[in-house]
């Protein structure tokens, strides 16, 4: 249970605290100031309250009852508010003495506390040494001011048990330690309270620091007042067995209780393992070392103090109370020495002096009690602890702050510090590593990625050659296809200079004709003026003939006397009747002969017109032409350079792949061409071949999607011409080239687009296998819709091509009228243009055939599907109205429709039996007249109607 606090290794500095505060104190530690806010004594205004005077209080005991009943005077008299104690010798003489304070015999022990250990207690807790002395006579109250317990009542606590209170409140429990010795001085030996086996124990005084110990009396740290109440009652029962063992109630002996306070500046810090790691080298030089302040409060119940002639006593308590006197006396000398100042100070003459060397003309801060009664009967014992007192005033301390270097607690820092380092060092040293794994991984994969795209790189390097030496290629077969395309130009240049000729001929002959009609009509007028005058002159004639056959009669009737001459008159007249008759012959000849002139000129006139027409149309047509193939030039042109520019940006299909303007659509919806054209056509597509063989059909009809308008077109050209050839149509539509256009068709808002999708469809449709899945695939409904939407014959021609194809598969005729195809076609008529007309006619023709082909085989039953779209009407009543070829296409349909006896009905309606009639006299083919002329004979029903009209 004992512990040592001077076996801690300390250096102890001291240094003078020049007095700041209330209490005498040098500048306190850091600790709580409450208490300090307490001391509102009025020893506290005294001038000498800053100074290390040893403060003196005097208290006086209250009467005992025997006291009382002697009827003993007082020869004190207290006068608290001048801090005065008036000792009266006898009722004529008395003596006024000043104290630090005055304590009548209510002062409560509180008070007492308050004004004379309290100070002292605040300043040991500054880090200050510090007394507190009861002195007086025996009986007078020393112990019970001091050391009384007040277990029953804590009112009744003496300054021991108040000042370790005080000392609890104040000290914080984790860095603070504080502990007691108890020892009690008796015949100047030092027994140990504590530990009562404990003798005769030393006092030990520092050379160097004064510092007084005590080795081997027992130092008990305190942990809570309930501990310290138990040890000092083990103290008191010590002491008061002691007392009993010498027959006494009194204490004959001293007591001390030391108190020990070690108080760490940095405490609070010290748990801090943040700020310890905080502390550099040059933190823990000499100034920044942890202090510790090391104070020690000695709290002395003297014994009393008492003459020996008046105490009554003798034997061995005579030599107690001489060594108590002895123990007091030197003290007093000690005290007297001090109060005057002397040089020498007889600390050494007994052990209670040197126990309290420190507590006068030491260090320490010291207040001393004198206890008094109020008995006149101890006038002389009252007055010379009075006198003690008064003496005592006059001690000053030279109160010094003590400091020691607090090597524990830096040993302790150290150590911290030490860990924090090393495990700092260790983080750190973690950290690193866990930087260079983490480095050395990323350097692996920086390293593996650099491997991956080397590779990546000659992969693209050997792509980028390959498609290099492509495109090379393909510049190279552009550039041929420019050339063939220039000579094709220069062909057709030289063409359109031949046709430029033809026109000029043309209209040479042209003029000639018109000269030559001129002169006709000039040549008939002057005939018919002629024809005019001989018939004017005929009929003057006859009127003469008239007057003179009119004479004649006359002169028939004349006498006879004249006979002779009438006979000569009507010879005359014979004569010139002959004459007239003549003339109107020849008049009349003339006249037929001028007609049958008139009758050559005119038809000669007709066919010169006609031919005129047929070489105007065709001159308009190669001009058309002409300019087309112009466009392209130009457009090749741009392509190529495009190529050239994209050649060096590896962008193999960015350029234009071109072709001829002139769609090769095939079957009947292909325009008549010359024997040059079809010669520039077959250069056409023979580049076209080319292309298609080193561009490839993906590549093509990757090209249908491209974002270019014009590539695209030229895609579609170039799709539209495959396409017319048998071998390409399957292929195309295998490679998704059929839905690539109908996409197209669909969205696309431009025209040309629409004109050549519309073309390659078209040709597309020839096919057979490819019909059902343009059809799969909504393609009439496609068609129909651009249809309704445009007004460009070519574009219509295209489409009307498509449905015509699409109707010679009888397996479609369902889905094509369900998706409006019929319709469109027979929208599309609206248009006026012959050639589109030709196509919705074919349509017709083939629909009408297959239809009836399938009524034959028995595949289908009931009236015709182009019946309920009204194509039937539009046939019967329009068909004279168109050229030859079309109108052949509608005579063919309807006769087919006519085979059909379900759609008799319609056909009598539609006032088709005239048509029937007319189409077996008056077609231009053989097969038609027959089948018209089976469908009237074989239907009783026509033949009713017939004879009906
Ligand atoms: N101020 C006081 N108020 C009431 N009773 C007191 C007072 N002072 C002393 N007494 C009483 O007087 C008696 C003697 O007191 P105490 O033992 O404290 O005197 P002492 O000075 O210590 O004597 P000794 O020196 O012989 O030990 C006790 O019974 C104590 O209770």
């Amino acid at each position: 249970m004992a512990s040592s606090a001077h076996s801690r290794g300390s250096v102890r500095t001291e240094r003078q605290v020049p007095p700041a505060r209330g209490n005498g104190g040098g500048n306190p530690p850091a600790r709580s100031r409450s208490s300090s806010a307490k001391r509102s004594l009025r020893v506290s205004s005294d001038d000498d309250k800053n100074s290390g005077r040893v403060r003196v209080a005097v208290r006086v005991r209250p009467k005992t009852t025997e006291e009382n009943d002697l009827d003993f005077t007082d020869c004190v008299e207290l006068q608290p508010e001048l801090r005065r104690l008036k000792l009266k010798k006898n009722n004529w003489s008395s003596e006024s003495y000043r104290f630090d304070e005055v304590f009548t015999e209510s002062a409560s022990q509180r008070r007492v506390y308050e004004a004379v250990a309290k100070p002292v207690v605040e300043s040991v807790l500054d880090g200050y040494n510090g007394t507190v002395m009861a002195y007086g006579q025996t009986g007078t109250g020393k112990t019970y001011t001091v050391g009384r317990l007040g277990k029953d009542d804590p009112s009744e606590r003496g300054i021991m048990v108040r000042a370790l209170e005080d000392i609890f409140a104040n000290i914080s429990p984790g860095s603070d330690i504080m502990a007691i010795s108890y020892l009690q001085l008796y015949l100047e030996t030092i027994q140990d309270l504590l530990a009562p086996e404990k003798t005769n124990i030393p006092v030990v005084e520092d050379p160097k620091t004064g510092e007084v110990s005590l080795p081997g009396s027992a130092i008990v740290q305190i942990k809570d007042l309930n501990q310290f109440l138990e040890l000092l009652q083990v103290g008191e029962a010590n002491r008061h067995a002691a007392n009993t063992k010498l027959n006494t109630e009194s204490s004959r002996s001293h007591a001390v209780l030391v108190v020990h306070i070690n108080r760490s500046l940095e405490g609070k810090k010290e748990n801090d393992a943040s700020s310890l790691a905080n502390v550099t080298n040059s933190e823990l030089s000499s100034h920044h070392l942890p202090h510790l302040l090391k104070s020690k409060l000695l709290i002395v119940d003297l014994a009393g103090s008492e003459r020996i002639d008046k105490s009554g006593i003798e034997g061995h308590m005579i030599e107690e109370t001489k060594f108590i006197n002895l123990s007091l006396t030197s003290l007093g000398k000690c005290i007297n020495a001090l109060a005057e100042n002397s040089p020498y100070i007889p600390t050494r003459e007994s052990k209670l002096t040197r126990l309290l060397r420190d507590s006068f003309g030491g260090t320490a801060r010291t207040s001393l009690i004198v206890t008094v009664g109020p008995s006149a009967r101890y006038y002389s014992e009252t007055a010379s602890t009075i006198m003690f007192g008064q003496r005592a005033m006059k001690v000053v301390n030279a109160v010094k702050l003590k400091e020691e270097v607090d090597y524990e607690s830096l040993c302790r820092k150290l150590e911290y510090h030490v860990d924090y380092l090393t495990s700092e060092t260790d983080r750190q040293q973690k950290l690193r590593e866990n930087e260079k794994e983490q480095l050395e991984k990323k350097l692996k994969e920086k390293e593996a990625f650099l491997v991956e795209t080397e590779k990546k790189i000659s992969v693209k390097c050997e792509h980028l050659e390959k498609e290099r030496n492509h495109l090379v290629l393909e510049t190279q077969s552009l550039l041929k296809a420019l050339n063939i395309q220039k000579s094709e130009k220069d062909k057709l240049s030289q063409e359109v200079g031949h046709l430029e000729i033809s026109l000029k001929q043309a209209k040479q002959q042209e003029l000639e004709n018109l000269n030559y009609q001129k002169v006709l009509a000039e040549t008939t007028q002057m005939y018919e003026k002629k024809i005019a005058q001989l018939i004017k002159q005929q009929e003057d004639e006859s009127s003469r003939c008239a007057d003179l056959e009119e004479q004649l009669s006359g002169m028939k009737n004349y006498p006879s006397g004249n006979k002779k001459s009438v006979q000569m008159q009507e010879k005359e007249i014979d004569e010139l009747k002959g004459e007239i008759l003549k003339l109107n012959e020849d008049a009349a000849s003339t006249i037929q002969s001028l007609r049958a002139r008139n009758n050559e000129l005119s038809l000669e006139k007709e066919l010169l017109n006609g031919e005129l027409k047929t070489l105007k149309d065709k001159l308009l047509y190669e001009e058309r032409k002409r300019r087309c193939l112009e466009d392209e030039i130009i457009i090749l042109k741009n392509a190529l350079n495009d190529d050239n520019a994209e050649y060096e940006s590896k962008r193999p299909y960015k350029g234009d792949i071109t072709t001829k303007s002139t769609l090769s659509l095939g079957g009947p919806a292909n325009i008549p061409k010359s024997n040059r054209s079809r010669e520039t056509i077959s250069g056409q597509k023979d580049t076209i071949s080319k292309i298609f063989e080193e561009v490839g059909l993906s590549n093509i009809l990757a090209l249908l999607k491209s974002e270019d308008l014009d590539v695209q077109i030229h895609a579609v050209k170039v799709v539209a011409n495959l396409a017319a050839e048998d071998v390409n149509q399957e292929r195309i539509v295998a490679e998704g080239g059929l839905d690539t256009l109908l996409l197209l068709l669909e969205s696309s808002e431009d025209a040309n687009i629409h004109r050549v999708t519309a073309g390659a469809i078209a040709n597309l449709a020839m096919n057979s296998s490819n019909q059902g899945l343009i059809m799969g695939k909504g393609g009439a409904r496609v068609l129909a819709n651009i249809a309704s939407k445009t007004e460009d014959p070519q574009t219509l021609r295209m489409i009307a091509g498509a449905i015509a194809n699409l109707c010679g598969n009888e397996k479609l005729h369902v889905t094509l009228k369900k998706d409006g195809g019929l319709k469109a076609l027979l929208g599309m008529v609206q248009c006026g243009h012959s050639d589109v007309i030709a196509q919705v006619a074919r349509g017709f023709a083939n629909f009408a055939k297959c239809e009836s082909r399938d009524i034959i085989l028995g595949h289908r039953k009931g009236r015709s599907l182009l019946i309920e779209d009204g194509v039937l009407n539009w046939m019967a009543t329009s068909s004279a109205t168109f050229s030859a070829s079309t109108r052949r296409h509608i005579e063919l349909a309807f006769c087919h429709l006519a085979q059909n006896e379900d759609n008799t009905l319609e056909i009598i309606r539609s006032g088709g039996i005239k048509e029937l009639i007319r189409i077996s006299r008056e077609s231009s083919r053989e097969d038609t007249r027959n089948l018209a002329m089976k469908a009237l004979d074989s239907n009783p029903a026509f033949s009713t109607e017939i004879h009906a009209t």
